[in-house]
């Protein structure tokens, strides 16, 4: 008898335990791998449990001896599981102004370069060179570098006599214009008409895409929002142990598929489960290693066609790695001609002397970059801003 309740006792503890780990911050990653969802392995919440263990229906034993019901049980309020604590990112405000100084490379051959010839007492047309030179080859692009030098020129009387903080404050301005100032760069994560934003990640695999959709978890974790994210990078199965890691390191649930699986459902699966959820948006990593442009273009579609079934598509962002140059543009054009790209993503940034990139990439493709990567820590992801990049590729004094 004592044995009964002692096992009763245990299994309502576990449950509630169980269940409490689940509600508390509604976003805990729970694995289930018996789903047999077209061949998918989920990682979503469990049903909503049960608070007492079922009871077999009664059954008529005349001479059986009926068991005394078990005395309510006093429970202990439950207690975190040990280990399981989640991470509190900082928010996304402000973080470009942190990081400006990754920059650096960038900084030391484009802004010092500049600087140090803007500077000289009297232009020659040499010098003048000198200053196309270097922004060509910071990939600023042909026209942007036209309107730099065009600009600059106008200004020589001012550049004679102008001290080193108003030299800087001046190139500041002139990269500031050319970074696109007004194009709006909100992300559009939030809820619309009773459904999540849904985010679809899109990239070359190695852009450093999978890792991109980890720190944009973060981002929205730190600005206070819910989030779902769904593995649809079926290909290889590291990326989706890789997005687990980042989700349940922020709390943050994960729909992921089996290898080789259909990336269309899992992404369905992810949307569905953030909807029921109510969360606010899904972030969705999609495959890019695809052997042929159409067969491409008829997964991304497929992808984007299975998850409207859920919920509008809020956003696409093209990964890219920003130490590839004109070639990641190229690259670039493959998704936007299958997908409507709607912000650009460029990463690893802090690695790269070409921080002018973002000039021609925005150019070029017509679309904002809205988030940039400045190193591989989890919070090195910054909401692009053009005023404070600039400042960042000119560098302090
Ligand atoms: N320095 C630096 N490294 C970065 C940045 N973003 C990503 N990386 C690194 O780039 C490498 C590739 O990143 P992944 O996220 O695995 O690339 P992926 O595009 O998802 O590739 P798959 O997972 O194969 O799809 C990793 O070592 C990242 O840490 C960045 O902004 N700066």
């Amino acid at each position: 008898m004592e044995f009964v309740l002692i096992a009763v006792a245990i299994l309502v503890l576990a449950l509630v335990v169980g269940a409490a780990l689940l509600v508390g911050r509604g976003k805990r990653t729970t694995r289930l791998d018996d789903d047999a969802l077209g061949g998918t392995t989920l990682t979503r919440p469990r049903p909503p449990q049960p608070t007492a263990p079922p009871t077999a229906p009664p059954v008529e034993q005349p001479d059986a001896v009926v068991p005394e019901a078990p005395p309510a049980v006093e429970l202990p309020p439950a207690e975190p599981e040990p280990g399981l604590v989640f991470e509190t990112p900082p928010p996304s405000a402000g973080r470009l102004v942190r990081l400006r100084s990754r920059l650096a490379r960038s900084q030391s051959s484009l802004g010092r370069g500049l600087l140090t010839v803007l500077a000289r007492e009297k232009l020659t047309e040499d010098d003048w060179e000198e200053i196309e030179e270097t922004l060509l080859a910071a990939d600023v692009g042909v026209t942007a570098t036209t309107q730099i030098v065009e600009r600059l020129r106008t200004q020589s009387m001012v550049l004679a006599t102008a001290s080193g903080a108003e030299l800087r404050e001046l190139l500041v301005r002139e990269l500031t214009a050319v970074l696109g100032p007004d194009l709006d760069r909100t992300l559009g994560t939030d809820r619309r008409d009773g459904h999540p934003g849904v985010v679809l990640v899109v990239g070359v695999n190695g852009a450093g895409k999978t890792t991109t959709v980890g720190k944009i978890a973060r981002v929205l974790v730190g600005d206070g929002k819910s989030v779902v994210l769904g593995a649809a990078d079926t290909f290889r199965a590291a990326a989706a142990d890789q997005l687990e890691t980042w989700g349940e390191r922020v709390g943050v649930l994960t729909v992921r598929g089996r290898e080789g699986g259909d990336p269309a459902s899992v992404a369905f699966e992810a949307v569905k489960t953030g909807n029921e959820a109510e969360v606010d948006t899904v972030v969705v990593d999609t495959a890019g290693r695809l052997h042929t442009k159409s067969g491409l273009m008829d997964e991304l579609g497929k992808v984007k066609r299975v998850v409207e079934k859920q919920a509008p598509v809020t956003e696409v962002l093209l990964v890219l790695d920003a130490t590839t140059g004109q070639n990641g543009v190229v690259q670039a054009r493959v998704f936007t001609e299958a997908v409507e790209v709607t912000g650009i993503v460029l990463t690893k940034l802090d690695g790269t002397a070409k921080g002018g990139i973002v000039v021609s990439v925005q150019r070029e493709l017509g679309i904002p970059v809205k988030l940039i990567g400045l190193g591989e820590g989890p919070d090195d992801l910054a909401p692009f801003e053009p005023r404070a990049f600039a400042e960042g590729l000119v560098g302090q004094e």
